[in-house]
């Protein structure tokens, strides 16, 4: 074939193809079209029956070349992206969707501390409340760096049940009670629902655990009341269910919301779960709320900590989580993986020096 007589062809091609969009644009107008009229009529937007007339249609009149089964092939891809068009069209934008709020959500918590804002925010403490001296030691250690928000597990949903299950509102209390002493903000997981109105006086901001991320009477109750919730995505959740989950605190009403990626169970061996670091930027741009990385849980050695901080950053995470214990081989949880409290000055400053951290 001379190369004058194969681009007169795929010219022809050219003017086809535009047709061919012309078509499938116009035959898209006229299904957003009857995705209204069912939207208003409160019919499903998928109709087998329809589709079915219209591919029998098609069959009987195809002349080929193309094979029926190529026709039927070719013309169930158009029904479902119109099905798809007419979806996304009338899909309910969720409250923690950036559609329904253009603006970052920027949480206050006590004290003036912003979460969401213009500065990063280095959420550190023990994995367990284990006693008042181990809390108060690093309560004072963090004051000192200039950290303000401390995390501390009271309530520990551990694999095992013979493993240490946390001190419990006892733990609560002493969580605050060393946190008062030096001017800092709590976080602490709570794991029952009846729980949470009581927790109210010792925590600043309730957490709710990877392990519970789909505990939706959990989430309800956490949505009732009015103090700001740290969301953790569970262990296997994807990011569709993680957001949902978050939807469920705010369609109740708390709209003090933060997500914190802190890993997924993958096949990888050499960190305890995968820091999934694109699940930071992909947050931030489909919902409003501040997102966080813990990076103790999410790789469970100490060693890449600083890196994986700065990547969170780097991806534009509002916060970092860490886990610190005075004496973290003898911790009654997690002792593998916190940081003492020089190597926390050590990960705290170098973190600072990156320049990702906003101060
Ligand atoms: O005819 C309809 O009811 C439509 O919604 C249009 C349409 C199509 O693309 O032809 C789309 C989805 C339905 O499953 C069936 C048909």
């Amino acid at each position: 074939m001379s190369n004058a007589e194969l681009d007169r062809l795929r010219d022809r091609l050219d003017e086809i193809n535009a047709e061919l969009l012309s078509l499938i644009s116009e035959r898209a107008e006229v299904v957003r079209e009857i995705g209204t009229v069912k939207e208003k009529q409160g019919v499903p937007k998928f109709d087998p029956e329809r589709e079915k007339q219209m591919l029998e249609k098609l069959v009987s009149s195809n002349k080929g070349p193309f094979t029926n089964s190529t026709i039927r092939t070719l013309f169930k891809q158009i029904f479902q992206a119109s099905l798809d068009l007419q979806s996304a069209e009338h899909k309910k934008s969720l409250l923690v969707s950036r559609k329904t709020r253009k603006e970052d959500t920027v949480i206050e918590l006590p004290q003036g501390v912003l979460v969401g804002g213009a500065a990063s925010l280095m959420v550190a403490g023990p994995c367990s409340v284990e006693s008042e001296e181990q809390t108060r030691t690093v309560a004072a250690a963090l004051a000192k760096a200039g950290i303000k928000v401390m995390r501390g597990g009271a309530f520990k949903p551990r694999t095992s049940p013979y493993d240490f299950q946390g001190l419990g509102m006892d733990g609560l209390r002493i969580l605050r009670e060393a946190a008062d002493e030096y001017g800092l903000l709590t976080i602490s997981e709570i794991v029952d629902p009846a729980h949470i109105e009581p927790a109210l006086d010792y925590v600043d901001v309730i957490q709710i655990g990877a392990r519970n991320m789909q505990n939706f009477e959990l989430l309800k109750a956490a949505g009732e009341v009015r103090k700001p919730v740290l969301l953790k995505r569970g262990l296997a959740a994807t990011l569709e269910e993680f957001i949902h989950a978050a939807e469920y605190i705010m369609s109740r009403g708390n709209t003090e919301v933060m997500l914190i990626e802190r890993g997924i169970r993958t096949y990888e061996k050499w960190t305890r779960n995968t820091l999934d670091i694109s699940a930071v930027p992909i947050l931030k741009q489909e919902t409003h709320l501040p997102v966080l990385v813990d990076v103790t849980h999410s790789t469970g050695r100490k060693d890449i900590l600083v890196p994986c901080a700065k990547a969170g950053l780097a991806a534009g995470a509002d916060g970092i989580m860490v886990e610190v214990h005075p004496d973290p081989a003898t911790a009654l949880s997690d002792a593998a993986q916190q940081l003492n409290i020089e190597e926390f000055n050590q990960f705290y400053n170098d973190v600072k020096a990156s320049g990702l951290f906003r101060q």
